[in-house]
């Protein structure tokens, strides 16, 4: 699939998922190239049509897209619960456990999806895969004493690497953290995993978000599918 197509199916799941919102809702919106397309639309709407919801987002570039189109963005503290969040993913298999942080706002998807009482993904088809992990799972670190925290990476095999921009500079999230990504190249026990790394001083949070998710949207050449979780 070319980047052109992959986009495509991108945006049809960005668009389908936008229905989800609607007038009055508190919606968290996620972060990634799939969540522009999402936002995209949702500003066509409130701009267009006077859709009128409240948004909670994961990173401050999706808050300045959202703020760009009129969309009110409050904190996360801001609000009791958040009706929806709608979030990409890197990776997602059929037990609805899944990898994200590849835009590394995996800390605040993370508290913005546990805040929220359905939690839905879009994806294009080539993020639902057999077994996790060969997407680099990412892992928010403290800067202070990073090094040793990948020191103790290697010594496990998770092939650590600090995440670096295109002009060779460390990778800061927006809580000022760095990214390390474990290239593991599949992950056959996720929860003794993420166990092991929220156990590691010096991890904020990991990417794996383990049967969080209600509902994937798929982009898929047919029109974009459905998958809905049962065993939440
Ligand atoms: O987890 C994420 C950001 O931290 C993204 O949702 C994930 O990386 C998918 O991104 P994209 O839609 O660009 O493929």
């Amino acid at each position: 699939m070319d980047k052109a197509q992959q986009d495509a199916l991108k945006k049809a799941a960005g668009i389908e998922a936008a229905k989800l919102v609607t007038d009055g809702m508190i919606a968290g919106l996620g972060t990634g190239s799939t969540v522009r397309f999402l936002v995209d639309e949702l500003g066509r709407r409130v701009q267009e049509e006077g859709l009128r919801f409240t948004g909670v987002t994961t990173s401050r570039r999706t808050q300045e897209q959202a703020e760009g189109y009129g969309i009110k963005i409050v904190d996360v503290d801001d609000v009791d619960r958040i009706d929806v969040t709608i979030d990409g993913a890197d990776e997602v298999d059929k037990n609805f456990d899944g990898i994200k942080g590849g835009g590394a706002a995996l800390l605040w998807e993370k508290i913005v999806a546990t805040n929220s009482d359905k939690i839905v993904w879009i994806v294009d088809e080539s993020k639902v895969v057999d077994t996790i992990g060969a997407f680099p799972l990412p892992v928010e670190v403290i800067p202070f004493g990073a090094g040793h925290v990948i020191k103790k990476f290697e010594a496990k095999g998770y092939k650590p690497v600090l995440r670096l921009d295109a002009d060779g500079k460390k990778v800061r999230t927006d809580e000022n953290n760095y990214v390390v990504d474990l290239h593991l190249g599949r992950i056959d026990h996720p929860r003794e995993l993420a166990e092991d790394l929220i156990d590691t001083v010096g991890v904020v949070e990991h990417g794996l978000f383990l049967n969080m998710v209600d509902t994937v949207i798929v982009g898929d050449p047919n029109g974009p599918r459905v998958m809905t979780n049962g065993n939440k």
